[in-house]
């Protein structure tokens, strides 16, 4: 079997002049397509996954730099519903990055950095699945966002089922990698004599197969654009099979999902596809006798032990399925209850208000929508582990759109106990791009927002 070597990186001098490193050596030379316009300002309060909170937006605008005309770039884009979005996880203060985190998910407990989404990683790059709203010019507007805003975008992917979702594989997927996982496990783990929390390697539950192949057809306005404002849904949008719905999306990443109501039809589904007494009789004993995964403690520090759990073979024809640790789905973390004080109702009240006093906001559509945006950031627990465990009795802060807010944590519940605009306007990092309306329907109000708070 040939080697690969590990060759250093090797700078090639370009026609410019410049020294770029070698792709060859997968040394990149990155230059961001865009920064990102995003409701939320900073780390603290923003989802940890896309699929948390559906009513998150960002608009993306295409550097003049990278293409002269950005809007080419984009052509053909409009017809996908969703896409991925490739990031530099820019606010992550310092380059180490350790071999084992600590998921707030996992609430102390660690495991692999590459058995997770920490934004912690050899390579700072970020991975996101967001809804498409809507093209327009250079720009293209996203929901259900897990990013900050002046956020570095490195490509734009579209989102293809047939490519992305593991279901469309011809293999039974559970099958094939449960074998070669084990084998691999026991080859790698025992051959060496070492002990490693790996060794039995843990796979379990199926996901729902998905039928998220679509379309999307939009109708063009005379002036070239989709003639939809951005904060309002194209009704005249045309899926054509099933959308995903969040959770659909995020059991296929194999990241959590929590608190947005419309996730719940999809939740059941997953329920429903997988449960054990669709299970094959004989391999249902046995399945449920491995059981769930065990955490065991190990030196200060709880690590995930796993304990080998069979994705079951479901009805034929519709065994191709991906898997994921329970941790995904079944986090120690549990979903908080999540209340408003009659002083934050008011406040929430006067800051959606259209009269002028206040500013209102650039990126929910109503107070109903900021509320439900708060309620699911809080209810999937923003707080860090550290924040959890040891600061318990800290307010915490956090800002969206332009709405600061101020709550607290109790058990099992967060109380939202003020919401004031923010007080610093959202700042773009690109030097060379101003921050631009996002929508004709929100010039208006980001007139009055710049008038009342001028930079
Ligand atoms: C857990 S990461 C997941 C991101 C992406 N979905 C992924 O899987 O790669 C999401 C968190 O990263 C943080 N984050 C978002 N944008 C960031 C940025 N530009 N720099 C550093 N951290 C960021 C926020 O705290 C957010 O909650």
């Amino acid at each position: 079997m040939r080697v690969l070597e590990e060759p250093g990186p090797q700078p090639t001098a370009t026609g410019c002049g410049c020294v770029k490193p070698a792709l060859e050596t997968g040394n990149l030379l990155t230059e961001p397509i865009g920064y990102l316009e995003s409701c939320f300002s900073a780390k603290n309060g923003t989802p940890r996954q896309p699929s948390i909170c559906s009513h998150s937006r960002a608009c993306l605008r295409i550097r003049k730099s990278i293409f002269n005309n950005p809007e080419h770039s984009l052509m053909g884009l409009e017809q996908f519903s969703h896409v991925w979005i490739l990031f530099v996880f820019h606010k992550n203060g310092h380059l180490s990055c350790k071999a084992k985190v600590q998921p707030p998910r996992l609430n102390g407990i660690k495991t692999g950095v590459f058995s997770t989404r920490s934004p912690h990683r050899p390579n700072a790059i970020g991975l996101t699945l967001a809804k498409l709203e809507k093209v327009e010019g250079g720009a293209i507007y996203l929901s259900g966002i897990d990013m900050i805003h002046g956020t570095p975008v490195l490509d734009i992917k579209p989102y293809i089922a047939e490519y992305d979702s593991p279901q469309n594989l011809i293999q039974p997927l559970q099958d094939f990698n449960l074998q070669n996982n084990q084998y691999k496990s026991q080859n790698t783990f025992q051959s060496d004599g070492k002990t490693d929390h790996y060794d039995q390697r843990q796979l379990s539950r199926c996901d729902k197969p998905q039928a998220c192949s679509h379309t999307k057809e939009k109708p063009k306005c005379e002036d070239g654009t989709s003639g939809t404002n951005y904060m309002k849904h194209d009704n005249s949008t045309k899926i054509q099979q099933n959308s995903p719905q969040p959770r659909e999306i995020a059991a296929d990443l194999g990241v959590e999902s929590r608190s947005d109501q419309s996730l719940s039809v999809a939740e059941e589904q997953i329920g429903s596809n997988c449960p054990g007494k669709s299970f094959s009789e004989e391999g249902t004993e046995k399945r449920l006798k491995r059981g769930k995964e065990a955490v065991v403690a190990q030196g200060n520090s709880a690590e995930i032990q796993p304990v080998v759990r069979q994705c079951p073979s479901r009805m034929a024809g519709a065994a191709h399925c991906s898997a994921v640790p329970d941790w995904v789905r079944e986090a120690p973390v549990a979903p908080l209850e999540v209340r408003f004080t009659p002083h934050a109702e008011t406040d929430l009240e006067h800051l959606s208000s259209e009269d002028g006093s206040q500013p209102s906001f650039k990126y929910f559509q109503s107070a109903e929508e900021a509320r439900h945006a708060i309620e699911a950031v809080l209810s999937a627990d923003p707080r860090s582990v550290y924040r959890r465990k040891l600061c318990q009795d800290r307010l915490f802060y956090f800002t969206v759109d332009i709405a600061h807010i101020t709550c607290w944590f109790g058990d099992g519940f967060a109380e939202v106990l003020r919401i004031k605009p923010a007080s610093e306007p959202i700042q773009m990092t690109d030097p060379e791009e101003s921050l631009v309306s996002l929508g004709s329907n929100l010039s208006r109000r980001r007139k009055r927002h710049n008038t009342l708070y001028p930079a």
